[in-house]
């Protein structure tokens, strides 16, 4: 085969003209098909009809109906002629895109006209995908299957399987590794790991990580040569035209002429929520309505959007999928200019896992479903394509394992830090050491509150105000909350592990670790319950060992 027809094919076994990333439909229904079918074989619209209704496949009908055994096509005229239906467009573009797919099936033979028809409707099924034909790349090509990993690697990078075999077809092995991103050619996008434990999290990536948010919308890589803005989804579809809002953005607040960003595209109101300067997030399934073709304008409205980047991969002409994270992000940052529509991901830095869940707890107090945790080693690389040890996700559903509840008191209130500062904060919370007659903190519970319950915590606690810890409770000095409450009132926590922690007393006795409540959700304030009727610390040891409480 020559070079040329070395790319078509690869497209062509895949049913396609082109990659997915341009715009490859054809335009061409049923009724369409069926027309230029009847047009070539020179029969009625009712024949084909009746027999597409008997066999289901137009392709069979084509073969059915096609006299000429001995005609054959090159690959070449086949795929001008699919590229110049694809191209045909405006009015009377119906009629052409008819003449033309009536015009190569006459000169096809019965199998070529079955898979041509096929093709242009989209439904090809030879019974493989993309990775079988990597696997045969490396067979025609190298005369080896041991190379089929690294085909597959160089495939997450060229996501353009045509340019792909041509390279291969041109310089064998040779030509992996080579492969580099390139601004309209979107890479497979680096994906996270999941782990079973929240300890987990420090065992792969010990010492200094950073804590992401987690946004649960749409990914997207976006390109920008100069004037020229695409989008491209996780399967690397161009999604452009979903989202003018973010392009425009876009162009407006992404000064640099040549780049590559990594986002999420999320469902979110800018300053939604009062007393809150982070915006309201919204969920998945409101995102999707902006998955349309027509009407896209009006629903930019109903339905604003943000883009949260963390990554960026191209600047400028040269590749940063091989620098570090840490590097990476410093440049995103110097690049994107935050507005309305345009974040980057907010994040922290930290060796401690405790701050580390404390940004989880406040990810799921703004509806958010977790967090990513990255590697800020000096080989934390941008992996396209993998699920990679570097990126690991600690979603809500996996903290909740255990899910029992707590009546606990409160002995102590934080303000909202931050972003977060003059939002409600969180509380300080004990158990009872029955022995001891003693308020030992277990955990800092800063979710699950609605305005209505902040409220009336805060006015309940107002009377509770102390100005010093009282003698029956006990608090490590690096748990020391902004305002101190004598234990009075009782609220009902769901929690999901109970875990030794140097910050808290529960249990600690003359030792230095408690036990401490992970993944605290506020359920209710507790009226019935007075500071001697919470859980004890007994039954917090119990529940620790497997027994039920
Ligand atoms: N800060 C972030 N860093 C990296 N990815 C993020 C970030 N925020 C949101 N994401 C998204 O989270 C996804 C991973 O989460 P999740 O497990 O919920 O998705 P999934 O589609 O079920 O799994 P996966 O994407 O890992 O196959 C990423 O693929 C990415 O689209």
């Amino acid at each position: 085969m020559e070079r040329k027809e070395i790319k078509d094919s690869a497209y062509l076994f895949l049913g396609s003209i082109g990659p997915a990333f341009e715009n490859i439909t054809l335009g061409i229904g049923d009724k369409l098909a069926l027309k230029a079918i009847a047009g070539a074989y020179r029969v009625s619209e009712e024949e084909v009809k009746k027999r597409y209704s008997r066999t289901g496949d137009l392709g069979d009908v084509a073969f059915e109906l096609n006299q000429g055994e001995e005609k054959s096509l090159a690959i070449d005229e086949v795929f001008g002629s699919l590229k110049e239906i694809k191209e045909a467009s405006g009015k009377g573009s119906q009629e052409e895109k008819t003449g033309l797919l009536s015009s190569i099936l006459q000169r096809a033979s019965p199998k070529e006209g079955k898979y041509i028809v096929r093709i242009v409707l989209g439904k090809l099924r030879l019974g493989f995908g993309d990775q079988f034909l990597l696997e045969a790349f490396s067979i025609a090509f190298t005369g080896d299957k041991k190379y089929v990993v690294k085909i597959k690697e160089s495939y997450s990078v060229c996501t353009d399987i045509g340019e792909l075999a041509e390279s291969l077809a041109e310089q064998g092995p040779k030509a992996l590794g080579h492969f580099s991103i390139k601004l309209g050619r979107p890479v497979r996008s680096m994906l996270a790991q999941r782990v079973k434990t929240f300890e987990e999290l420090e065992e792969r990536i010990p010492g200094k990580k950073a804590a992401e948010e987690k946004y649960d919308g749409e990914r997207v890589q976006i390109h920008k040569n100069g004037e020229e803005i695409k989008a491209f989804s996780r399967r690397l579809e161009d999604i452009t035209a979903q989202y003018p809002d973010v392009i425009e953005a876009v162009r407006k607040g992404i000064l640099a002429k040549k780049i590559v960003l990594d986002g999420e595209i999320i469902a979110y109101v800018e300053g939604g929520k009062a007393n809150d300067s982070t915006g309201e997030f919204y969920s998945f399934q409101r995102l999707m309505k902006r998955r349309r073709k027509y009407e896209v304008q009006k629903y930019t409205e109903i339905c604003p959007v943000a883009v949260f980047f963390f990554d960026i991969l191209y600047l400028e002409g040269n590749s940063l999928l091989k620098k570090p994270y840490p590097e990476r992000r410093a440049i995103l940052e110097e690049h994107v200019k935050e507005s309305e529509i345009l974040h980057l991901a907010r994040r922290i830095v930290t060796d401690n896992l405790e701050e580390i869940e404390d940004f989880f707890n406040e990810a799921l107090e703004k509806r958010l479903e977790g967090i990513i945790i990255k590697s800020m080693g000096r080989n934390s690389a941008y992996e396209a394509g993998k699920r990679s040890w570097f990126w690991l996700k600690w979603k809500e559903e996996y903290a909740s394992g255990m899910r029992e509840t707590f009546d606990l008191a409160i002995i102590g209130k934080y303000y909202g830090r931050g972003k977060r500062k003059g939002s409600f904060g969180a509380l300080l919370c004990a158990i009872l050491n029955g022995e001891e007659q003693r308020f030992e903190t277990f955990t800092k519970v800063g979710t699950g509150f609605t305005e209505a319950d902040a409220k009336e915590i805060d006015s309940l606690l107002s009377e509770h105000i102390i100005s010093e810890v009282p003698k029956n409770v006990l608090i490590k000095s690096r748990m020391l909350p902004d305002i101190f409450v004598e234990p009075s009132l009782v609220i009902e926590v769901l929690g999901s592990e109970i875990t030794e922690s140097p910050s808290h007393t529960a249990g600690q006795g003359e030792g230095d670790t408690g036990l401490a409540l992970r993944f605290p959700r506020f359920l209710r304030i507790r009226h019935d319950k007075g500071p001697y009727d919470i859980t004890t610390l007994t039954e917090v040891r119990n529940l620790k060992e497997g027994k039920s409480i």
